[in-house]
Formats: structure tokens, C-alpha cells, sequence
């Protein structure tokens, strides 16, 4: 309500007050008639300046001449003042001075003329006081006017306001030169104030090609706040294809919360990964199960997941997952495949003349368009469907690759038809580089514990636009907001909510598993060829729940006609795997913390011992090792670590190892692991 307003009410509360007698009466009319007085009084002025400029200038030419000019210049004068009011006031203003100034005129020359003072005077005091009272109407019914003088923009205009339900848009424009876009960013949480809804409920939209201009949102009813269940709508395109819209909640207004993963040229979208992140508690697991169950019920997508927590949120999802692995060596594993399958696709995309992996990609290739034959005939190629590497708790596996290793992997995959998706407890710059958190794109903030820890995952100009993680933390989970390609930047500071997964979920969850194990992408035989070749028996053995589909082998593994063959790196085709591993040399086995008792292998049983050590870690799937995973062996051999470390860099020069993006940590080459 308006301070006019509040002043009007307690102006009635003091008449209702008053005294009833003829004297309360009295003081009453006149308190009200009071503020309609000026223009009556204006006429009776107009009134006796007539009738004495009659008796003083009756008959006189040179003072004819002298009140018109008079006349002219006092309305011009009027119409001049009035260049700010509203053209209406301007218009009314200018007549009101030309009818009086005129009567004065006529009057003092040719007498007063008492039939037009008497109506002409009442008419024009009467359609002031007629201005007067709409006025003060309008202002009561005018909440925005007193809104933007509460919070400090009373100069301030609104021009356009636009209501939709449950959503009012309305442009403002601000004083020239006195204020800027910024001071209505400050002045959100106040405007929030004013009108009594969640802070995070208005925002501020600048224009970008204005300092003064911008569009103020309001979303009164926060429809946010009733939860709604995840099995109640169930996945939104079962069966349809990754490059379907992925709708993972609502938008406060209402409308869907839709990211996409694959780039789209025409529609003007690049592809994208996704860093998720939200405190403890925030709904962040609840929100990575929203989108992981959009990707599996898609027919054209494979999905790869670590999760050093042990499936906990994500078990009754694992059928429907290609590879899923827990723990650190794991997960070194999946990294160093994921680094192997990334040009192995981007090679086979281009052999088949696609500049960006595109649903028909996924398909077998029947299109001569998009044939690796010279010759322009099709080559019938199986498809390569769209990769989903998700990495949860991704502070263990980013801190295993490094920022630099990161940062090229998140380039490159994009072109090979990939998307990563990492989720983070704390989004923060010890957890994960700018460059890394910009390689991502896209960002999905859930609740954070400060406004440092938004600022990491918000753009500067969403946060300016009233985007506030930190006022939900984890008291609202799965309020989150989404910046992601595709989506207009506008609504980048609308808070949305993503559905909530209960004991009741797990049913529907397990439906959608099963059936991406049956009637999803199986995995293409250039990505399983890559990833076999790098991680050997961790892929190729990697647990299939009880998909009811059977064996492990993939297509077209050995299939001499699309070229695959044996998992042999060209590089390391010449290698002997008999070769000897050089021995221990003098002086290289000192131990680190002296030497423990028992017999010492000679140099030749020593050096045997390590190559049976490095055969039991790849038959185990522990594809990427380091000295400290030899530390029990070493007890039992009465070997040091420092004499492990030289026979691992040995190895590597051999071709038995080959180093990855951590120092000390060695992947071994399959190609040699006895079958
Ligand atoms: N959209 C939602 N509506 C209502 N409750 C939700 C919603 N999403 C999550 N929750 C509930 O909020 C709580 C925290 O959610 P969740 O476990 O997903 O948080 P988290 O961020 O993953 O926390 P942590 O990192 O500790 O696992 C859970 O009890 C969950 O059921």
C-alpha cells in the first residue's frame, strides 16, 4: 500500500474521530473541502482582476494590445511549464490559462461579461477538482508507483508490464544519469520485501544494450514448493533419442526444466557436459537420479558411471548402465579408457562425415552420405551411439587427472560425441579449476552453503540478476537452478526443482534399468575396441547385473570385416612380450624403511616375480597401478618400494606400462596380459 494511501486512511480514522456537533460538522466540510479549494480560489482572483482591469483600462487601445499579448505569452508560458507533466496535464493547463487570461482580456476592455466568468470559471475549477480526485485514485490503485519508492526508484518508470500466470514481467526504466541497472540489483531483496515473496522469487533482467533499462520478474506463488515424486511422471520420452529434450523438474512458473547433452548446429546449440553441485543435503542425488533416468530411457545414449560411494543412490539403475565402476583404481581405469575411446570416435565420425555427433550417428550406416567407403556406397556400418561418462563425488577423479589432463579430455569429448557429467559437494576452486569448470558448461547449482560457493557455480550476471543458491542450502532440496546451452540466458536466474526420489521410486527406477538393458544402445564396437585396449579384462569382465542379456563380448570385437581384431595396440605390435625386464640393479634396493627379514629373491627371481605381479594385476582389472599398490608384495618378497618404482619405470620404457596424467601411476598395456 502507498504512504498516500496509509496518510488517507488515517485521515478518515481521525474524521470518524471527530466531533459530531454543528461545530464538528463545520471543521469536518471544510478539512474536506479544503484541498479542492485553490481553483475556485484561482477564479474569484481571475474574477476581481477583470472587473479592475475594467475600471482602470475600459476603452483603452494600447492596453487591448497589452493584455492580449499578455494573454498569449501567459498561455505559451503555461504550455512551456508544462513540457514534463503528462500531455493531458499540459493540454488542461495551457486551456485553463488561455480561457481565464482571455475573460481578463474581454473584461477590462469590453466589461465584465458575468454569464461566461460564472459558468466558464465553475467549469474550469470543477475539471481541476475532477483531475484532483482521479489523480488520488490512481495513485491508491497504482501499487508499483509507491513499490519503486519503497525500495529507493521512485524516479523510476514501468513501461509494459506484462501479467501472465503467475509470472508478472514489467520493463523499468531508470532516472537518466541518476541511477543504473546495479542499484535494481541491490534493490532486489527489498522489492522482495515490499511485495512479501521469497527473495529468490523477483529478479532483475538488464538490457544489455542499456545501463537504465531492464525487466523486473516476479513469480508471486512459488510453485516450487510442493514436492512432486519422481515415479508420478515417470520418464519424459521413453524411447526417444538423447537429442529429445532431457526434463529434469520445473521452473518456479511452471514450465519444464529441459537440458541437452548432444550439440544441435541448427538449433544454435553446442554440446555440452555438466558439472552438478550442491551442498550435503541439497537434493543433489536426488537430482543427478532425475537425469540419469532421462539419459538411460533414451535408445541411442551408453552410459559409463563411477561413484566412489558404492551405487548407494544409483543401484537399481546399474542394469541398464555399460560400465559402472567404485573406488579409486576403478575409477583411474575408466579415466584412462575414456581418454582411449575419445579419438577411436572422433576418428570413426569423421571416416563417416559427421562434423558433430547427430542422432543418425547412432545408426547403422546406410546413407551414402555418410559412408567411410570411397566410391560414395554405403558402408553399412553398426552406429555409434552417444557416451554419458558420469563421474560422482568427481573431486576423487578429477584430483587423479589433473586440471591440464581434464581440461583437453572436456575439449576433445565434445567432438567424439560425449558428454561428462561430474557432480561436487563443494563447488569450489581447491575442488576444481575455473578452466575446468568452464570445459564443463553446462551447470546444474542445487543448495549451497555460501554465497562464495555460488558465485564458483553462477555466472556473475545470473547471480546479479537475483539468482541465490545460498539462501536454500539444504533446507529446500532440489531447488537448483540450470545454466545450460539452449536455454534463453534470461531464464538462466529462475529457480526450478527437480523431482524427488523416494522408496516408491525403486520400483520404476528398476523398470527403466531393465529395459535400457534390453532396448537401449549396446555398446559399438569402436568404443568397446578403445576401451578393451586400455582397460583389458576391466572392461571386458566388467559385472553385468542381471540384464538377462547375457555375455559380455561385444559386437564386432572379432570381426576381421569392420576391422577389429585382436585389442593390440599398432604401437605396440612389435613389442615381445617375452622380453626380459631388466633386474634389479646394484645399489637400487635400498629399502625405504630398512631392510625387512627374511630371504631376498635374487635379482633374476625378483624380476620374475614382478612380471607374474603386473599379469595378477591386469587379470584383476587393476588396470592402472603405482608403488603403493606393490606394498604387501614388497613385505612378501623382501623387496622396497624404491626398488618397485625403477622396475615400473623400466616397464614403461618396455612397453609393459604406460604412464598416465598422474605421476607415480602407470596403466598397463593390455595387449601383453596373457589371455
Ligand atoms: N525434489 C525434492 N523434493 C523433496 N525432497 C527432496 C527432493 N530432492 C531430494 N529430497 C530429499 O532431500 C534429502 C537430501 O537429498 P539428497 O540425498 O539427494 O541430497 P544430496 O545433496 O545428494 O546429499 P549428499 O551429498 O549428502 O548425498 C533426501 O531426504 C531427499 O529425499
Amino acid at each position: 500500500m502507498t504512504s498516500k494511501n496509509t496518510d488517507t486512511e488515517k485521515d478518515r480514522e481521525e474524521r470518524l474521530k471527530g466531533e459530531s456537533s454543528a461545530s464538528g460538522l463545520r471543521s469536518w466540510l471544510w478539512h474536506r473541502a479544503k484541498p479542492y479549494a485553490p481553483p475556485w480560489i484561482v477564479t474569484g482572483v481571475v474574477g476581481v482582476a477583470g472587473a479592475g482591469g475594467h475600471v482602470l483600462w475600459s476603452g483603452s487601445a494600447a492596453a487591448g494590445v497589452g493584455l492580449t499579448l499578455a494573454s498569449v505569452t501567459l498561455t505559451g508560458a503555461a504550455w512551456w511549464a508544462g513540457k514534463n507533466a503528462g500531455p493531458q496535464r499540459r493540454l488542461h493547463s495551457a486551456i485553463t490559462v488561455a480561457a481565464g487570461s482571455g475573460w481578463v482580456t474581454g473584461a477590462a476592455l469590453a466589461g465584465p461579461l458575468p454569464d461566461l466568468f460564472l459558468i466558464g470559471g465553475a467549469t474550469a475549477a470543477l475539471s481541476w477538482n475532477l483531475r484532483q480526485t482521479l489523480r488520488s485514485t490512481e495513485r491508491t490503485a497504482d501499487p508499483s508507483g509507491s513499490l519503486l519508492e519503497k525500495v529507493g526508484l521512485a524516479k523510476a518508470a514501468i513501461k509494459n508490464a506484462k501479467v501472465e500466470p503467475n509470472r508478472v514481467t514489467a520493463g523499468l526504466v531508470l532516472e537518466p544519469g541518476e541511477q543504473t541497472n546495479d542499484d535494481v540489483t541491490r534493490a532486489l531483496p527489498r522489492v522482495a520485501s515490499a511485495l512479501d515473496v521469497p527473495p529468490t522469487a523477483v529478479r532483475y533482467l538488464p538490457d544489455p544494450d542499456s545501463a537504465r533499462r531492464g525487466e523486473l520478474v516476479v513469480v508471486p506463488v512459488d510453485m516450487l514448493a510442493d514436492t512432486v515424486r519422481w515415479e508420478e511422471e515417470g520418464p519424459s520420452h521413453p524411447g526417444g533419442s538423447i537429442t529429445d529434450p532431457l526434463v529434469i523438474g520445473v521452473y518456479d512458473d511452471g514450465s519444464p526444466l529441459l537440458l541437452w547433452l548432444p550439440g544441435d548446429k541448427e538449433a544454435g546449440r553446442n554440446a555440452t557436459h555438466v558439472l552438478i553441485a550442491g551442498m550435503t543435503g541439497s537434493g543433489k542425488g536426488d537430482g543427478a537420479l532425475n537425469l540419469m533416468t532421462e539419459i538411460l530411457s533414451r535408445t541411442d545414449v551408453i552410459f559409463w558411471l563411477s561413484d566412489p560411494k558404492g551405487f548407494q543412490d544409483f543401484r537399481p539403475l546399474l542394469p541398464g548402465i555399460d560400465w559402472a565402476v567404485e573406488g579409486g583404481t576403478p575409477t583411474e581405469v575408466m579415466i584412462e579408457a575414456v581418454k582411449a575411446v575419445i579419438p577411436a570416435r572422433t576418428q570413426w565420425l569423421g571416416q563417416h562425415s559427421y562434423r558433430q555427433w547427430e542422432a543418425a550417428a547412432a545408426q547403422r550406416q546406410t546413407d551414402p552420405k555418410h559412408s567411410c567407403r570411397t566410391g560414395g556406397t554405403p558402408c553399412g556400418c553398426e552406429g555409434l551411439p552417444f557416451h554419458v561418462a558420469w563421474f560422482e563425488e568427481a573431486g576423487v577423479s578429477l584430483g587423479l587427472l589433473g586440471d591440464d589432463a581434464f581440461n583437453s579430455i572436456a575439449n576433445l569429448a565434445r567432438s567424439a560425441g560425449m558428454a561428462l557429467v561430474v557432480s561436487l559437494q563443494r563447488p569450489s576452486h581447491d575442488q576444481l579449476s575455473t578452466t575446468t569448470r568452464d570445459a564443463l558448461g553446462s551447470r546444474l547449482c542445487f543448495g549451497v552453503p555460501n554465497a562464495m560457493a555460488a558465485s564458483f557455480m553462477l555466472p556473475d550476471a545470473v547471480i546479479d540478476a537475483g539468482a541465490a543458491p545460498e539462501r536454500w542450502a539444504n533446507r529446500r532440496p532440489g531447488y537448483c537452478y540450470l545454466i545450460t546451452p539452449g536455454i534463453p540466458e534470461e531464464r538462466y536466474s529462475s529457480p526450478g526443482r527437480t523431482r524427488w526420489f523416494t522408496d516408491t521410486a525403486t520400483s520404476l527406477m528398476e523398470t527403466v534399468a531393465q529395459w535400457a538393458a534390453r532396448n537401449g544402445a549396446r555398446v559399438d564396437p569402436v568404443t568397446a575396441r578403445a576401451a578393451t585396449g586400455v582397460a583389458g579384462s576391466a572392461y571386458t569382465d566388467r559385472s553385468q547385473p542381471d540384464t538377462g542379456t547375457g555375455p559380455t563380448e561385444e559386437p564386432g570385437m572379432d570381426d576381421p570385416s569392420t576391422g577389429t581384431g585382436p585389442a593390440v595396440d599398432p604401437e605396440d605390435k612389435d613389442i615381445d612380450p617375452e622380453a626380459d625386464l631388466p633386474g634389479p640393479q646394484p645399489g637400487d634396493d635400498a629399502p625405504l624403511f630398512g631392510e625387512p627379514a627374511g630371504r631376498k629373491p635374487s635379482p633374476d627371481q625378483a624380476r620374475e616375480l614382478f612380471a607374474q605381479a603386473l599379469d595378477e594385476f591386469a587379470s584383476e582389472g587393476r588396470m592402472v597401478i603405482g608403488p603403493k599398490d606393490f606394498m604387501d608384495w614388497c613385505d612378501t618378497h623382501n623387496l622396497s618400494r624404491s626398488w618397485v618404482s625403477l622396475r615400473l619405470k623400466d616397464a614403461a620404457v618396455d612397453g609393459r606400462l604406460e604412464p598416465t596424467s598422474q605421476t607415480g601411476r602407470w596403466r598397463i598395456v593390455p595387449a601383453l596380459t596373457p589371455a
